[in-house]
């Protein structure tokens, strides 16, 4: 289901109150008597040090990622349905999110998780908002698909995927962050996993570009991690229609997905915004967390810097030109999996206490 919405002729960045999701009520489909909210949005948009580059960093939503917005609306949305039982498959992220704002909101949480295969940030969160955690053998997908037959089967468990038209209403706050802040970029690149997430933010640009608010909407680009690469290797191999990846693996747990349940509106908002899609290797991704930790000093994880990888290569490919403006969507935090964080080189010496000064002087003598 996608929901359709047309801003009222009277909207104006100008006249808007609050900060956040909500701050966009406005442009939000439904009618709440309630809202569920942690102050999620309101995320940095942190202008890169080279060029037009900028990141808008997602990390720093209440739980550490972009699924915060989707899931104020959501939660919001089951609660004024009289939803008192909630339910999602998650490689991770959702699952934290989904546990504290169903713990805001007093429902009971069933997570459904692939067994040893979310980073443990993640599955800590999870714990700590007392959520009841189900594992399943496989990966994201199998989740997923009995979420799926359980919400048809048994009517009184509200799902909170993104399946879920009422997340992707709150994860589409990004687009009006940005237009608010920058207007258009010429390209936005977004990590892709179950597709929910790109198509959301092109659906904002495409609200804001109907109601006259912008003139024209940015190139959306997809990037998947080539283990887990259905969409993207559907849009590089110019094909209707995606192959599923049944065993899909990537160090980026958080994207370890291979059939994208919104696969056909991420390839919707991909083509009808004339953008395109790459997908990066295991080691371009540990490339890019730790250039962008190191010269940006932004901590993403694996999945979410997925989408400064694929900037990277897009430039390297030529698909974007080094001068253009391009936001580049960090979704997720470093802290979620520290187990790819402590994997980078570093340098730790044990010293004696009383002669530090050794260690400075000798890079310095070393010319460091
Ligand atoms: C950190 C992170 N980045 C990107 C994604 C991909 O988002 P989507 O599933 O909306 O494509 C996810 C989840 O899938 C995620 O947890
Ligand atoms: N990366 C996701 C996968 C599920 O995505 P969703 O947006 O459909 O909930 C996660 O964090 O679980």
């Amino acid at each position: 289901m996608e929901i359709s919405v047309k801003l009222p002729p009277s909207f104006s960045f100008s006249k808007l109150k609050g900060r956040g999701v909500w701050r966009y009520s406005e442009a939000i489909a439904g009618n709440y008597r309630k809202v569920i909210t942690i102050n999620e949005g309101g995320t940095p948009l942190i202008k890169g040090k080279v060029g037009e580059v900028y990141y808008k960093f997602e990390g720093a939503n209440p739980t550490g990622s972009f699924k915060d917005r989707g899931m104020t609306v959501a939660i919001s949305s089951a609660v004024n349905e009289g939803y008192k039982i909630v339910i999602a498959a998650s490689t991770g992220n959702t699952a934290a999110s989904a546990a504290a704002y169903s713990a805001r909101a007093g429902l009971r949480i069933y997570l459904v998780l692939p067994k040893d295969k979310v980073a443990i940030g993640k599955i800590a969160q999870a714990v700590l908002y007392g959520a009841t955690i189900l594992e399943v053998e496989g990966s994201f997908d199998v989740g997923m698909k009995a979420v799926m037959k359980l919400y048809k089967d048994m009517g009184i468990v509200y799902p909170l995927n993104s399946f879920n038209p009422w997340r992707l209403e709150g994860q589409k706050t990004i687009a009006y962050e940005i237009a608010e802040e920058i207007r258009v970029p010429d390209f936005v690149f977004v990590p892709v996993g179950n597709a929910g997430n790109i198509y959301a933010i092109w659906k904002g640009f495409t609200e804001l570009r109907d109601a006259g608010i912008i003139d024209k909407i940015p190139r959306m680009i997809g990037v998947q991690a080539e283990g887990a690469s259905p969409i993207a290797k559907a849009i590089v191999n110019n094909l209707d229609t995606p192959q599923f990846v049944e065993n899909p693996e990537t160090i980026a747990t958080a994207i370890r997905i291979g059939k994208p349940v919104n696969w056909r509106k991420a390839m919707k908002a991909i083509k009808e915004s004339q953008g395109t899609a790459v997908y990066v290797s295991d080691s371009e991704i540990v490339e890019a967390q730790k250039e962008l930790a190191r010269t940006e000093g932004i901590g993403a994880e694996p999945a979410s810097v997925a989408s400064f990888a694929g900037y990277k290569k897009a430039i390297q490919e030529g698909l974007v030109d080094k001068s253009s403006e391009v936001v580049i969507v960090l979704t997720g935090h470093a802290l979620k999996d520290p187990d790819s964080m402590i994997k980078s080189s570093a340098r730790r010496i044990l010293v004696n206490p009383d002669h530090l000064e050794n260690v400075i002087l000798g890079d310095l003598n070393a010319g460091n």
